[in-house]
């Protein structure tokens, strides 16, 4: 069971015991999906992805997660279909993740928790230029959320993995290319939830058409301890703090509906 609201804001790090919800803000992530409250949408259709890994650029620790960036100046990454009218184009992926294997997502499936979640945040390239544009409107960002279970490794994955020793501290930075982002999608993106919420850590804010993923896609145990090996704090503080549970609990639903693309 994911640990109570105060065990857990002692163990979390501060940011996250900070606003649990934005003042006046109705449109709030994550949540917690009731599948059975889920309203089937048969106008949805499937997700189209297109990712180039050339484009991928840097893997950095922004000291509340680590971020793999990718050159959002040209369509080579885009995210169409599902529930989005517009053309979305990738320009960073990150996790969020627990100090053990009971909990670490960010959004639950009838109260379940899992150990990770991958986001893969996409902007709205049609309407607007920047990332930064984007961030403020309403239909701005798509972010595509996959929960992780722990199982058999990863193949793809493990690149990523050898590459976070040297990003151990927050605002270390190293080059990192040819990585493709689809690798991390599971087999199906057929079967997915969504619905209107908002950036799950600052600026929170409510531009965001969240779609998540209804199959997961498995890690090692040991793939996973390596994401724990990682630091909040710079090379220069002097009490270093393990990067875990970098998650923000979930969020009241204020009458909103989330739709499934599947029965
Ligand atoms: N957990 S989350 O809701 O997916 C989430 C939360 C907060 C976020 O801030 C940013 N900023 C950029 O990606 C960015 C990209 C380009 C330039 C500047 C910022 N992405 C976020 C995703
Ligand atoms: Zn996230």
């Amino acid at each position: 069971r994911r640990c109570n609201l105060t065990a857990c804001s002692s163990k979390m790090h501060p940011m996250w015991q900070g606003p649990l919800a934005v003042p006046g803000g109705d449109r709030q992530s994550p949540i917690d999906i009731v599948v059975r409250k889920s309203v089937l949408d048969t106008e949805l259709k499937p997700l189209k992805t297109t990712y180039d890994p050339k484009t991928c650029q840097q893997i950095w620790n922004n000291g509340y997660s680590f971020l793999v960036e990718y050159d959002d100046t040209t369509d080579k990454n885009t995210l169409k279909g599902g529930p989005l009218q517009d053309t979305f184009r990738l320009c960073q992926f990150h996790f969020h993740w627990g100090e053990t294997n009971d909990w670490g997502s960010e959004h639950t499936v009838d109260r379940r928790l899992f150990p990770a979640e991958l986001h893969l945040v996409h902007w709205n390239a049609d309407r607007y230029s920047l990332f930064e544009e984007a961030v403020m409107e309403d239909n701005g960002l798509a972010v595509i959320g996959v929960f992780l279970k722990v199982g058999k490794r990863h193949e793809g994955l493990q690149k990523l993995v050898d590459a976070l020793p040297t990003i151990r501290h927050k605002d270390s930075v190293v080059e990192f290319t040819c990585f493709d982002p689809g690798c991390l999608l599971p087999a199906n993106t057929d079967d997915y939830w969504t619905y209107h919420g908002s950036l799950t850590t600052p600026p929170l804010t409510e531009s965001v058409t969240w779609i998540v993923m209804k199959q997961h896609i498995e890690v090692s145990h040991d793939q996973l301890a390596v994401f724990r090996s990682l630091l909040f704090t710079s090379a220069e503080e002097e009490v270093q703090k393990s990067m875990v549970n970098n998650f923000r609990v979930q969020q009241p639903l204020r009458g909103r509906t989330v739709r499934s693309s599947f029965t």
